[in-house]
């Protein structure tokens, strides 16, 4: 049939990412990538499209499915319930602690419209939120776990890049490796925030600014960093484009848990990213396929990854996925 038609809103990371996944999507057709800058200064791959943000009301009939790639800090939270109330959309909204306020705020414009608005796609949240819910339902005796890296968030790093006085700067999650020993050994132990992870910052300040005051801002950020031990390492920008340009990822969830006194049983979910947006940004495509469906099947208003029936991820028919994957 007919290719869906994507649109990428914010052109980083994700934006690129989602670019590279329409082009290994044979169904998906990209028809331009929407920006806040300046269009030509933008140095699309592959002949893409390139509009200003503002271009984006005029394209409601040629776009399919709106891919939000802003920020979760502080671009989604603003792009969201607008774009919502014009295009069906697939963001990948990350501060889970807003998580419940964001599908309010993109929920009513959508259904408004009657549109359908996927939020907190990705990872985690996303594919790692699946297999938490798989794990607490199908043992429900025991203990969850969700471990990420030794890799880059992008979450945190574009948290990072709003405070003011950074010029620019990443974020690397370490994971405890006591903490993952003790899980992997059966223990189930009960692991605070802080003990199962720490985050390392590495931060090109602006001209002029207090490097202490940077830290300050960083390390009590609310949802980002308050809860961990943080450190804060001031570099010079060659370094960060020399050291710090690849964005590996990854991780897992481990569920630990008995069906009976005499049976223990283990789920593991794990993830090894060579690039987190590209698998971020893939994982989003793939979304959008299912939100182009959920649309036309009337299924309006916000929706998580929890409302998406696996097989409508697929460009697969339903006869086909019953025939090869059952
Ligand atoms: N759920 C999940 O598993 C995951 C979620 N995420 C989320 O994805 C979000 C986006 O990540 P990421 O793509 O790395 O963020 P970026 O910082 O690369 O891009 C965010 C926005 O900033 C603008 N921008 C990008 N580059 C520049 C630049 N050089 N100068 C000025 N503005 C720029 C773009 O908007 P514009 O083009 O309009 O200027 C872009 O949409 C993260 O905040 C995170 O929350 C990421 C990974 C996993
Ligand atoms: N949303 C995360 C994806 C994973 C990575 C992560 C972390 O390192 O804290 N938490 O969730 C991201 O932006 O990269």
């Amino acid at each position: 049939g007919a290719s869906i038609r994507i649109g990428i809103a914010g052109y980083g990371n994700l934006g690129r990412g989602v670019q590279a996944a329409i082009a290994k999507n044979p169904d998906m057709e990209l028809v331009g990538v929407f920006t806040r800058r300046d269009p030509a200064t933008l140095s699309l791959a592959g002949g893409a499209s390139a509009f200003h943000m503002d271009e984006l009301a005029k394209h409601t009939d040629d776009i399919d499915v709106l891919i939000l790639c802003g920020g979760s800090k502080t671009d989604l939270p603003e792009q969201g319930p607008v774009l919502a109330a014009k295009f069906n959309t697939v963001d990948s909204f990350d501060t889970h602690a807003k998580i419940p306020e964001h599908f309010a705020a993109v929920d009513a414009p959508a259904t408004a419209a009657g549109k359908t608005a996927l939020i907190s796609a990705g990872w985690d949240p996303g594919m790692f939120s699946i297999n938490r819910v798989y794990g607490e339902a199908l043992v429900p005796d025991g203990q969850t776990y969700t471990f990420w890296g030794r890799g880059l968030s992008q979450g945190h790093s574009d948290a990072i890049r709003r405070v003011p006085g950074v010029a620019a700067g990443v974020q690397y999650t370490i994971p405890s490796t006591e903490a993952i020993a003790k899980v992997r050994a059966g223990e189930r132990p009960t692991l605070s925030t802080r003990e199962k992870h720490v985050r390392e910052c590495f931060v090109v300040l602006d001209e002029g600014a207090s490097a202490e005051t940077v830290r300050e801002s960083i390390v009590t950020m609310e949802h980002y960093f308050d809860q961990y031990d943080t450190t804060v390492n001031f570099i010079d920008a060659l370094t960060l484009a020399s050291e710090h340009s690849s964005m590996p990822h990854g991780g897992f969830v481990f569920r630990s848990g008995n069906t009976s006194d005499e049976h223990a049983q283990v789920i593991e979910y794990s993830l090894a990213l060579g690039s987190n947006p590209e698998f971020t940004s893939s994982v989003l495509v793939a979304y959008a396929r299912a939100v182009h469906k959920m649309n036309k099947a009337g299924q309006v208003g916000a929706k998580t990854v929890f409302d998406v029936a696996p097989g409508l991820l697929s460009p697969k028919s339903p006869e086909q996925l019953r025939a090869e994957q059952l």
